[in-house]
């Protein structure tokens, strides 16, 4: 049985290898490539080398996930745009046994099929531009809070910048999704929400191998899932409790107190079922129940939380060391605020969406920094063909996914040109950009599945950079070191940079 099993496990790595499509060399018949793939937090390396030697197509095995990995454009546009239907559903990590049509388990970011566009219209019109405008108290709050921390603890000009941003972006998004408002720095939950998000090498974890390696035998080990709890999904369902708690205290609330305090995410997303009620969509009615389920509600809290903290903070802290590199950015960036902010009261999201040099400035970080990318993927619901990059087509098997390799895309000279290693944020004027692939920055993802949290993150990040470049110029110093690294986001590890008050 063991000969069996382990000729079982050499013929599945062989799969790419049978269908004439290059892979690197697999270093665990149990593991596939994941092993290398994820060593010491390197992936985007490992991307951009594997990319140069075996070109813009070739597969890996992550565990037993059939994934093909390409930095060609046009195939990714058919798959994250065009084929949509036929590419609805996300790869899910290696080590989640979960089935994307039924599981109850389901949130907007795993679930596929009519669960996805249900959650998908109900959560999105909770997140939209109106919705942002009303939470923007929470945001600022949260911004002082920042600056506070910056002016008292900026010892010898030398501060490791990192963690408070992840306290004030977590602050943002707890606050207006749990209403919790503990001190900045202070939280009970972050701790549970990077417990979470760890996602350290599944190889350092025999639980996590373990699923990883049997994927397509989950009919019978999801019976053992709850060893997972044992790993970071334990924090993730502690965090799960305290979203449900919260929805309770909701649902006990009178209209009176409803009244008296900030509305935020859980009020907009309570409501966005009543505006669907009230649409009276016939066709919604026949079909789905009309608004978010409570096992629903709990579970879209429960995203919010982990999708939306760290992402913002990680892309805030990558734009703080850019503007330490190019301090010309930020003359350039505070004559913009000057030009369309006169004070603290005009700070908001129509003056800050005015800032376009900042916008172009945020692009360009999120080109050379694409925090989100390990997230870019697809997984084919049926068996179909692509483009192949050498002409022709090629078939893919329902089951295989497709894997955007934004790293390489972001730094393509033949999409950003011969200057694609130069930070230049101009490459993003309107004149600039306009034959630009639609496929060529995928900070946000793309197609019917990309971010519906974009505008929600791309303001708290500005917002967080107008109030401190107002106060302070930012530089390098002999501490500051970019250490990027990969865990479920790309991040910086930490971001050690003096903030010199303007006024000194
Ligand atoms: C700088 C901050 C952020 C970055 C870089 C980012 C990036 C991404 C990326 C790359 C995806 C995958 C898109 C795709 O597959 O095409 C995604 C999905 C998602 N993000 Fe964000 N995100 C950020 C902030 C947020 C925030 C603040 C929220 C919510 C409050 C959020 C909620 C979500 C959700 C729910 C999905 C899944 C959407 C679906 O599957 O339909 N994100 N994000």
């Amino acid at each position: 049985m063991r000969i069996g099993y382990y000729l079982y496990l050499r013929h599945r790595c062989n799969y790419f290898a049978t269908r004439n499509i290059p892979q690197p060399p697999v270093t665990s018949y149990f593991l596939g490539n994941l092993y290398d793939l994820e060593k010491d937090g390197a992936q985007m390396d490992r991307l951009r080398e594997w990319d140069t030697k075996y070109g813009k197509l070739f597969g890996i095995m992550e565990g037993s996930h059939r994934v093909i990995v390409t930095s060609d454009v046009n195939i990714l546009h058919e798959v994250f745009v065009k084929q949509f239907p036929t590419f609805q559903s996300r790869k899910i990590h290696a080590t989640f046994v979960i089935d994307q049509k039924s599981d109850p388990r389901l949130n907007l970011f795993l679930a596929e099929g009519k669960k996805w566009k249900r959650l998908r219209g109900l959560i999105t019109s909770a997140l939209t531009v109106k919705k942002i405008k009303q939470i923007d108290p929470i945001i600022k709050q949260a911004t002082h809070e920042l600056l506070d921390y910056v002016r008292e603890n900026r010892v010898e000009h030398n501060l490791n910048i990192q963690p408070t941003l992840l306290d004030a972006s977590f602050a943002v998004i707890a606050r207006s999704i749990l209403g919790i408002h503990e001190k900045m720095g202070e939280s009970k939950y972050i701790g549970e929400v990077l417990e979470a998000l760890s996602m350290k090498e599944t190889s350092k974890s025999w639980i996590k191998s373990f699923f990883a390696g049997t994927y397509e035998f989950r009919i019978i080990t999801r019976f053992l899932h709850f060893l997972t709890l044992l790993t970071s999904i334990g924090a993730i369902l502690r965090l799960k409790s305290k979203c449900e708690q919260m929805i309770t205290k909701r649902e006990k609330e009178s209209e009176e107190d409803k009244e008296n305090r900030q509305q935020d995410f859980i009020d907009f997303l309570r409501e966005s079922q009543e505006e669907i009620d009230t649409a009276g969509d016939s066709n919604l009615m026949l079909r789905e129940p009309k608004k978010l389920t409570r096992e629903e509600l709990i579970g879209t809290a429960l995203l919010f939380l982990i999708a939306g903290g760290d992402t913002t903070s990680n892309l805030t802290g990558f734009c703080l060391y850019e503007l330490a590199r190019h301090p010309e950015y930020q003359y350039m960036i505070l004559q913009e605020i000057k030009d369309c902010i006169e004070n603290e009261d005009d700070i908001n999201y129509t003056s800050i969406k005015e800032l376009s040099f900042l916008d172009r400035f945020m692009k360009e970080v999120s080109r050379i920094h694409p925090v989100g990318f390990p997230v870019l993927a697809r997984r084919a619901v049926e068996t179909t063909t692509l483009p192949h990059p050498n002409g022709g087509t090629f078939e893919i098997e329902k089951g295989v996914c497709i894997f955007a390799n934004a790293p390489v895309i972001h730094m393509d000279k033949e999409i950003w040109g011969e200057d694609a290693d130069k930070f230049d944020p101009d490459r993003f004027l309107p004149e600039n950009s306009k034959d630009r692939h639609p496929m060529a920055l995928l900070t946000f993802g793309a197609g019917p599945r990309i971010c519906p949290g974009k505008n929600l993150a791309v303001y708290e990040v500005k917002h967080f950079i107008v109030y401190l470049l107002r106060e302070f110029k930012i530089e390098m110093n002999d501490e500051t070191k970019l250490n990027e690294i990969t865990r479920t986001l790309l991040c910086p590890e930490t971001m050690n940079l003096s903030f010199i008050p303007w006024n000194l």
